[in-house]
């Protein structure tokens, strides 16, 4: 480095203390306009990343629909999405980048400034855009977006920041971080207690080497797959896809674009289904042979995913399927993605009482438990700087319920699956070991072996538990826990 950012630092603190630095917080005039417009891709990414910072929005869901009021075509979408994602993924570790490049706590600086910033940060060290084109665009958007005084202190911001590849910044920015832990959670860009629960996961199953892989793996878009409704759609020659990896009833998209282009995506026969989402409900129906007649419950079905593949199993064995959901709007969704699955019954109603109601009444039950959703942090871009440790607190307390109520709505002898999207050992084996110090008649059976014979290929799992934990740096699937309970018919 000719130039450390440390002495940036100091430049940048020198230059920057004047009184036209766009200073944060208080509205100032528009900078002049530029006949120049915005690029659509980064105006798409930048209004995207304002409703996520200001309106609390949800990126997938927002991004989707201003890139079709925006026209953009397929190339444009892509960097739109690049870009919108990258950031929002990366954001921890762009702010103190940005925080040092201007010598200020970024507390202090005016949110659109920020968020042009961070784009800005996000095309000069992560994405393949010349240093020109990415400053002279982030100008160009603090001219548009900002104020007058903005416009020069992103221009000095950004080419700081431009001094310097990012394996500098990363060594600059955590250079008086004290354990591996802290610097880790910097450079791959995850607060500290995400990270130190994945640490924790993966050293329970003595995998804790794999630890910067799997924090790498959050910052990757997953590719598209889908689940071929078995019964419905294995005719199905529409969708340009490859078999997924483990489901035997997935398939991984080839190109990327909407699903929905595909008529029987449309017709909700093929549907847009991790990997780990599909192998879970599988373990479930395809543990042991269904006998006719057989009741199924999905006790926490919105929006109906599993619900879906469930149910085309059920109607396959001759089972039928309740799919329960305590939100009215989510049991409406799940009504949506049974739509070609006939014969189930959706009910709206809290699962912590469904067992009381409906006690030894079920011979499968799925509780896919609300949770953190610490295993689909690749698939929600901002998920992990909204999530707090209180959270986990909350939801186990809720899981616990659930996990109790649903074993008593199991018949004796009766199959449970315990599903969640997080791999938070207080989220999954904490309430697993719970649930069974609590209740001597209930049994953990071996969900590995189960998975085993469901999946395609040898699944490699570690550790010495009953229980299957997926990982998306090891199987490329969200990172889903499933484990499989009995209670004794006595
Ligand atoms: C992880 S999601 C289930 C995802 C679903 N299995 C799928 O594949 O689409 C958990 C669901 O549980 C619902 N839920 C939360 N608390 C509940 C409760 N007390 N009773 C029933 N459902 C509940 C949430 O609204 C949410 O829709």
């Amino acid at each position: 480095m000719n130039d450390s950012p440390e002495k940036s630092r100091l430049e940048t603190s020198k230059s920057m203390n004047d009184a036209s630095n766009g200073a944060p917080r208080e509205r100032r005039k528009p900078a002049a306009r530029r006949s120049r417009p915005v690029t659509p891709s980064r105006g798409v990414a930048f209004d995207v990343l304002m409703a996520v910072m200001l309106d609390d929005a949800y990126a997938n869901l927002v991004l989707p629909n201003r890139i079709k009021a925006a026209g953009l075509s397929t190339n444009d979408a892509g960097l739109a999405t690049e870009l919108t994602y990258g950031t929002l993924r990366m954001q921890g570790f762009y702010d103190r980048v940005i925080a040092n490049a201007a010598a200020r706590d970024i507390d202090t600086i005016d949110p659109v400034v920020l968020i042009i910033l961070r784009l800005g940060v996000h095309q000069l060290l992560n994405m393949r855009v010349a240093t020109h084109a990415a400053v002279d665009e982030s100008v160009n958007m603090a001219e548009h977006f900002a104020s007058l005084g903005a416009v020069g202190f992103v221009n000095a911001v950004l080419r700081r920041t431009s001094r310097h590849d990012l394996e500098d910044w990363q060594e600059f920015v955590t250079k008086d971080e004290k354990n591996d832990d802290s610097r880790l959670s910097i450079i791959y860009s995850h607060p500290l207690w995400i990270e130190r629960a994945f640490r924790q996961a993966l050293d329970a199953e003595g995998r804790g080497s794999e630890l910067e892989k799997c924090l790498a793996a959050d910052n990757i878009s997953p590719r598209v797959t889908l689940v071929e409704l078995p019964g419905f759609a294995e005719t199905n020659d529409e969708v340009e896809g490859e078999p997924t990896t483990y489901s035997p009833v997935g398939m991984s998209l080839n190109t990327g674009g909407d699903p929905l282009r595909f008529a029987r995506v449309r017709d909700g026969i093929v549907r847009v289904q991790d990997e780990g989402s599909q192998l879970a409900a599988l373990t479930l129906s395809r543990h042991h042979d269904v006998v006719e007649g057989e009741k199924w419950l999905d006790i926490c079905a919105g929006p109906g995913g599993k619900a879906a593949l469930l149910a085309a199993e059920a109607l396959a064995g001759g089972a039928m399927l309740t799919a329960n959901e305590i939100i009215p709007g989510r049991a409406d969704l799940v009504r949506n993605a049974l739509k070609a699955v006939p014969g189930v019954e959706v009910v709206v109603g809290d699962g912590t009482e469904y067992g009381t109601a409906h006690p030894n009444t079920y011979d499968r039950i799925l509780l896919d438990a609300p949770c953190t959703g610490l295993g689909a942090l690749r698939r929600r871009p901002e998920a992990r700087w909204r999530k707090t440790p209180r959270d986990v607190a909350e939801l186990t307390g809720l899981q616990a319920k659930l996990l109790e109520s649903a074993l008593k709505a199991l018949k004796p002898g009766g199959l449970l699956a315990y599903v969640t999207c997080s791999p938070h050992l207080a989220e999954t084996r904490g309430i697993v070991e719970g649930a069974l110090r609590k209740n001597a008649h209930v049994a953990e059976l071996d969900a590995r072996e189960a998975l085993a014979r469901v999946a395609l290929q040898d699944v490699d799992l570690a550790g010495k538990d009953l229980s299957v934990q997926l990982w998306p740096h090891r199987q490329g699937t969200d990172a889903m826990f499933i484990a499989l309970l009995t209670k004794s018919k006595n």
